[in-house]
């Protein structure tokens, strides 16, 4: 792995009442170590995983609209408010990878459509555009990723049926085993959470902090969901 660790320059802040520092788990950060090649964001929705992402890879030098070190495509990037307050430690520094924005895959699917002059080699041999939602992410990691990077994924599930969610954890593990590759991903799937040996971190009740994949709530809802559904929907769709 190469990412060790991840720092809040705190000294820096000049005020904590806006946005980014108006997040809760934000505010709260010290230092985050990053121990394993895989390691997992999770936590509720607005909780600042995206922000901490989005702010990794713009210290990366990826293009925060989704993309890697060479994808310069301004018209989509959005800046990351938290990147310069953040210090990233590296053994050894890479700056090979890729920042996959789900939310705004289609923009750097468009990007690619325009400047691709290799048959579209990296992505599948086919226009990212011509591919579905979930198969274009697929031709992506089975493509273009490989070798030594580092790999930051938000919500990566977002377009994968179960299925793919599974052949994406094979990618990941030979990416991991064979090529030597890093891994932060924000996630809301349970499958890709039981990635193992995988680090997880949840960003909620206001902090930053470790937690085993069993306490994550993905884990114990959708357990709990799939072995009492019919219970679970009476007692959610009940009147007061
Ligand atoms: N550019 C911005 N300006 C102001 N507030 C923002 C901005 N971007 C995000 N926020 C707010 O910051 C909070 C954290 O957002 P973030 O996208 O990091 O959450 P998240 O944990 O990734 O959520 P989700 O699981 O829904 O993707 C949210 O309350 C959001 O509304």
């Amino acid at each position: 792995m190469f990412l060790k660790k991840v720092t809040l320059l705190k000294e820096k802040i000049p005020i904590f009442n806006d946005y980014p520092f108006s997040i809760p788990s934000i505010a709260s950060l010290n230092e985050m170590k990053l121990e394993s090649n895989v390691t997992f964001f999770v936590g509720e929705n607005g909780s600042g995983k995206s922000t901490l992402l989005e702010a990794i890879a713009d210290k990366c030098g990826f293009n925060t609209a989704g993309g890697g070190r060479n994808n310069s495509y301004d018209v989509y990037e959005t800046n990351s408010e938290l990147s310069e307050y953040i210090r990233l430690s590296w053994m050894p520094k890479i700056t090979n990878g890729f920042f996959l924005r789900s939310e705004s895959f289609y923009h750097f699917a468009t990007h690619i459509d325009k400047v691709d002059d290799n048959g579209f080699k990296d992505y599948g041999g086919k226009s990212l555009l011509k591919q579905s939602h979930g198969e274009s992410f697929m031709s992506l990691f089975i493509n273009r990723f490989n070798g030594e990077a580092i790999y930051l994924l938000d919500e990566p599930e977002a377009a994968l049926s179960p299925a793919r969610q599974l052949a994406l954890l094979k990618v990941i593990h030979d990416l991991e085993t064979q090529g030597d590759a890093q891994f932060i991903i924000a996630t809301h799937s349970p499958i890709l959470l039981g990635y193992p040996e995988a680090e997880i971190y949840s960003f909620d009740h206001g902090q930053i902090a470790k937690i085993d994949y069993e306490d994550t709530d993905h884990y114990s809802i959708t357990k709990y969901f799939l072995e009492n559904r019919k219970r679970f929907l009476y007692e959610l769709f009940k009147e007061e």
